[in-house]
């Protein structure tokens, strides 16, 4: 059995829905289907995620919902009528969304939440109404059948109970339409899982039945050596490793989720990213083990939104306890750090910026100084990082040195090098004016002359 899962672009039109269709026939193990909310049909268009986002704030400001409904409604309406649905299926989406924005909002979070995941939930009915209307037998299955999740406060992720609920899907006689990017908390909570985290939901559900492919479908041929949109051409990566995968994707390889990778990663199940536009491209497989190409680094990521605390204070190599503590402070503001290069005297933590609000960042840094008594505390932002990846680093010298050549040719300033304890990353912090620029350089030293 193939569990496939297809993003928002394969979604985000009826023409690309036929399309879906027409791989799902192609071939008969193709059984599980998890589908994202509509995306974006172009450039500028915008994806109904945001859509829900924005009538979510609106309710929550008890402003006027109606015009933002029928925005989420019209881009259904369209893909409906595209595929010769009868049109009742609007009235019914219309009436799920009115629904939705009267649920209870004492917690924000789980109203957003609530209302964010009917693009992927109604978008999935659609998709098994418009399959079974062309003759594939399908049913849409709500994550409620199982995909059980934890509770607040922290990140959303399934429970092991869920791999063993949804494995009676592998018994299936129709092909399954499951919407992704959401479960159900015990208690029967909707909760939404990070932006893009229909990867997740495809994971799950290819541990689950124990499949034997999950294919990951996309806009683009296949996984490239880095980002399309910043180095010109790159070279296609035909076969990478879950190590690999994990650390590209945790900086900016957005093709795929890096929480995705765990479920299937564990049980062994192979990924291959493919492209809905050019399904007879082999794309990119996912497996725990490849045959070196020859050359060290297998790709290059970069992310943004990175902010560092510096933290200085003379022997603090000596001070039992101090690291805990410091990390403690940031615990009890239910902050989760990144790296943490130190010297004898200094650390810095670095931690996605998103965490920070102005009020957490001053009692982080009066506390620093007052409990932990620093010299020093400093609060910065502004960071990207940029990582360089490849399971056969570990057996070339002299790879750190011609990364930091290449990146001090562009002017940059190196702010922090992780040499990552899996030895399959090299971790370089810059600031983030430099990152394409940096990524264009690090590029060119890597792949131009291989
Ligand atoms: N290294 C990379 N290889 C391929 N695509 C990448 C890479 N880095 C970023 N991307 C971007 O990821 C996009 C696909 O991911 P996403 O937008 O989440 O797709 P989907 O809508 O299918 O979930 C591509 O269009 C591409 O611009
Ligand atoms: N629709 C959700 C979940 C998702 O995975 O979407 P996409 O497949 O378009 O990345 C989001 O926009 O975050």
């Amino acid at each position: 059995m193939i569990v496939c899962k297809f993003g928002g672009t394969s979604v985000a039109s009826a023409e690309q829905i036929q399309k879906v269709a027409a791989i799902v026939k192609a071939n008969p193990a193709r059984k599980i289907v998890a589908v994202s909310a509509p995306g974006k049909r172009s450039g500028d268009d915008i994806k109904v995620t945001d859509l829900l986002i924005e009538l979510a704030n609106a309710a929550l400001k008890n402003e006027q919902v109606e015009e933002k409904i029928q925005n989420v409604v019209n881009r259904f309406q369209a893909i409906a009528e595209g595929l010769h649905l009868d049109n009742s299926i609007c009235d019914v989406i219309a009436e799920d969304l009115r629904e939705r924005v009267q649920g209870d909002q004492t917690n924000e979070e789980l109203f957003i939440d609530s209302i964010k995941a009917a693009g992927e939930d109604n978008n999935a009915k659609l998709i098994a109404a418009y399959f079974t209307s062309i003759g594939m037998p399908a049913r849409y299955v709500s994550p409620k059948s199982g995909l059980v999740v934890n509770d607040l406060p922290e990140r959303t992720f399934a429970l092991p109970e869920a791999y063993e609920n949804l494995a009676v899907l592998k018994e299936t006689k129709e092909i399954i339409v499951f919407p992704g990017f959401f479960g159900y908390t015990k208690a029967g909570v909707l909760r939404t899982f990070d932006r893009g985290g229909s990867d997740i939901t495809g994971s799950i559900l290819a541990a689950a039945v124990e499949a034997e492919l999950y294919e990951n479908f996309t806009d683009v041929d296949c996984v490239f050596s880095a980002n399309p949109k910043v180095v010109n051409d790159p070279v296609e990566i035909k076969e990478i490793t879950y190590r690999e995968m994990r650390e590209l994707s945790y900086a900016g390889f957005s093709v795929f989720h890096d929480e995705a990778l765990m479920p299937v990663y564990k049980i062994g199940v192979p990924v291959n990213i493919k492209n809905t536009n050019n399904p007879s491209a082999p794309g990119t497989r996912i497996v725990a083990r490849r045959p070196a190409t020859g050359r060290p680094v297998t790709g290059i990521s970069a992310d943004s939104g990175f902010s560092t605390l510096y933290v200085s204070k003379y022997l603090m190599n000596r001070e039992v306890g101090f690291g805990r503590r410091l990390l403690q402070i940031l615990e009890d503001e239910n902050i989760s750090y990144e790296h943490t290069p130190s010297g004898l005297d200094d650390i810095s933590v670095i931690m996605r910026s998103h965490q920070l609000t102005p009020e957490n960042e001053t009692r982080i840094i009066e506390r620093v100084k007052n409990e932990l008594q620093a010299e020093h505390v400093e609060m910065r932002h502004g960071f990207s990082m940029i990582v360089i990846v490849g399971e056969g680093m570990r057996h070339n010298t002299g790879l750190a040195a011609r990364a930091a050549t290449a990146i001090s040719q562009t002017g940059a300033n190196i702010e922090m090098i992780n040499q990552g304890s899996s030895e399959v990353s090299l971790v370089f912090g810059v600031l983030q004016e430099y990152e394409n620029q940096i990524l264009q350089a690090l590029y060119k030293e890597f792949f131009a002359h291989a």
